[in-house]
């Protein structure tokens, strides 16, 4: 590798390094030591051995933050589950089916992303009121609504403690929704209050201010981001100014040394002027060639004294270059190390563990790109968003394992049927998204008309029996200068359409 490229790349390194560890900060104390470390060891150019001996050491606090960040996930996601199972309590016609259906497919896709608990608390107050209006509506009609019994304050007596304990419930659910959210210690008052508040919240008309309340503490966490951010910038700051320093020291130095040069020249000559001087007055030859004599000695003195100090600093100049060159020498060989520990990293980041596909992040990028081709090209682009048909009762009647198993197998059998240029993604949960490039919406449809039937055919075995597995699929063509997020949109509107009218069949926008 060329000098220059290596240490480009190792800059390259050190930065992704720096920032990435900077916003991995802020869930644990000592991870964040551990990560301070690691900054320090990789902006100190430490070698390989000793930035591998920190990174050991971080490592078990690395996977344990993910498992308490994913308990934390899991936690709120059955917290929001358990709150519409209330809502749905003895009679779920109240609840505007459209709404919540758009409401769990949000939960699915978003309940490990902390920035979107918030949207997800606001869709779930919408979802409260609707199904409240729909109550209301009902009223004339004298339904007995469910929502009618937990929300509306003029009913009558009998209904009144149900209504009082399940309003109970969602206040509880609610306060331990705040029990998950780690908050800097100041906020320990502030959330105190607020589950205190929401433990005796008896009045409906409460909820959304509480509600509002929740969605503030949790904009707090997310605010780290930007607090991160300021961290980041004030560090990359002090590494300018540390820079910046060495520069000037450098600077510094190599005035001092013109400036010894420069002395060494006027010394020398004023020597010369002195002995011409001296030459000129001299008025015989004895004492001229004394006088000759004396000056030549301290000239030759004045030029040895420079010599030498010449000497040491070639020396000084050469040993510098040679660390310089080891230490060039030994990133180069920690750039080989480094790069293929970073690429499989990498690898790991855009794959599904359970499926082994390519995950969403790597589906947001493949997207990405192939949108702008098929813009560019004009060539046309289907996107498929396909999702396996009531997957919960795999899980209730089968076990999580066995749901696992299905999670696997369905894509092996998608894929069985892809042309090779297609790529299949699983989005979340038991959603996969297929990429179909050059393909058009009438070609695409037959293909996911193939898939479906594919998984429809497959004989699934749980415990000895043979168990049907079908999938829904919603497929759209890319509209010219569309965005990936609106073509996904609409694809996905597209499933849940085939959902509604009953799934296991596929459906394209017309
Ligand atoms: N075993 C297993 N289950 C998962 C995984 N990810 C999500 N799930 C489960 O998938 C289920 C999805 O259920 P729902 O969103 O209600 O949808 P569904 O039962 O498939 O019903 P429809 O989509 O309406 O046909 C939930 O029970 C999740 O817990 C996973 O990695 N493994």
């Amino acid at each position: 590798m060329a000098e220059s490229s290596s240490v480009k790349l190792i800059e390259i390194l050190r930065k992704i390094i720096s920032r990435t560890s900077i916003i991995a900060e802020g869930s644990d104390p000592k991870l964040d030591s551990a990560l301070r470390e690691i900054r320090q060891a990789t902006t100190k150019g430490e070698n390989a051995e000793e930035i591998l001996k920190v990174f050991n050491k971080a490592e078990p606090l690395f996977l344990n933050s993910e498992e308490v960040q994913l308990k934390r996930a899991k936690a709120v996601r059955k917290v929001f589950h358990e709150l519409v199972s209330l809502l749905e309590q003895n009679d779920s016609a109240s609840i505007p089916k459209q709404e919540k259906r758009q409401f769990e497919s949000s939960l699915r896709k978003h309940w490990q992303t902390p920035a979107q608990w918030p949207t997800l608390l606001i869709a779930f107050l919408s979802l409260t009121k609707n199904s409240l209006t729909a109550t209301e509506a009902a009223q004339d009609t004298n339904k007995d609504s469910v929502i009618k019994r937990i929300f509306n304050r003029r009913e009558e007596d009998r209904n009144a403690q149900n209504n009082q304990q399940i309003l109970a419930e969602i206040s509880n659910k609610l306060s331990g929704l705040m029990s998950n959210l780690q908050l800097p210690s100041h906020h320990d008052d502030g959330l105190a209050k607020l589950k205190a508040a929401l433990r005796n919240n008896d009045n409906l008309e409460q909820l959304p201010d509480l509600l509002d309340d929740v969605i503030h503490y949790i904009m707090i966490i997310i605010g780290k981001t930007e607090e991160n951010l300021t961290n980041y910038l004030n560090q990359l700051n002090k590494q300018l100014s540390s820079i910046n320093s060495s520069i000037t020291d450098s600077y510094q130095s190599q005035k001092t040394l013109s400036q010894s040069r420069e002395g060494f020249n006027t010394t020398l000559q004023e020597q010369v002027s002195d002995t011409n001087n001296a030459v000129q007055g001299a008025n015989n030859l004895d004492s001229l060639k004394t006088l000759i004599g004396e000056r030549l000695t301290t000239i030759s003195q004045t030029m040895e004294e420079h010599k030498t100090q010449m000497e040491e600093q070639e020396k000084q100049a050469n040993s510098s270059i040679a660390s310089l060159k080891n230490k060039v020498t030994r990133m180069e060989k920690d750039t080989t190390s480094l790069r293929s520990m970073l690429q499989e990293k990498l690898a790991q980041a855009i794959t599904d563990s359970l499926t082994e596909l390519p995950n969403r992040m790597a589906y947001q990028d493949a997207v990405s790109t192939l949108c702008k081709k098929s813009h560019q090209s004009k060539q046309p682009l289907c996107l498929a968003v396909c999702d396996i048909d009531h997957f919960k009762r795999v899980n209730d009647t089968w076990g999580h394992l066995a749901g696992d198993k299905v999670l696997r197998l369905v894509p092996k059998q998608i894929q069985s049927t892809l042309a090779k240029e297609d790529s299949i993604f699983r989005y979340g949960g038991e959603e996969f998204v297929i990429i179909f490039p050059n393909t058009n919406a009438a070609q695409a449809a037959q293909r996911a008309e193939d898939i479906r039937r594919a998984v429809e055919k497959t004989p699934f075995n749980m415990q000895g029996k043979p168990v049907s597995i079908s999938i829904s699929i919603g497929v759209a063509e890319l509209s010219p200068a569309e965005d990936p997020e609106s073509l996904f949109f609409r694809a996905d509107k597209l499933l849940y359409s085939a959902k509604e009218s009953g799934r296991n069949r596929v459906m394209l926008d017309k």
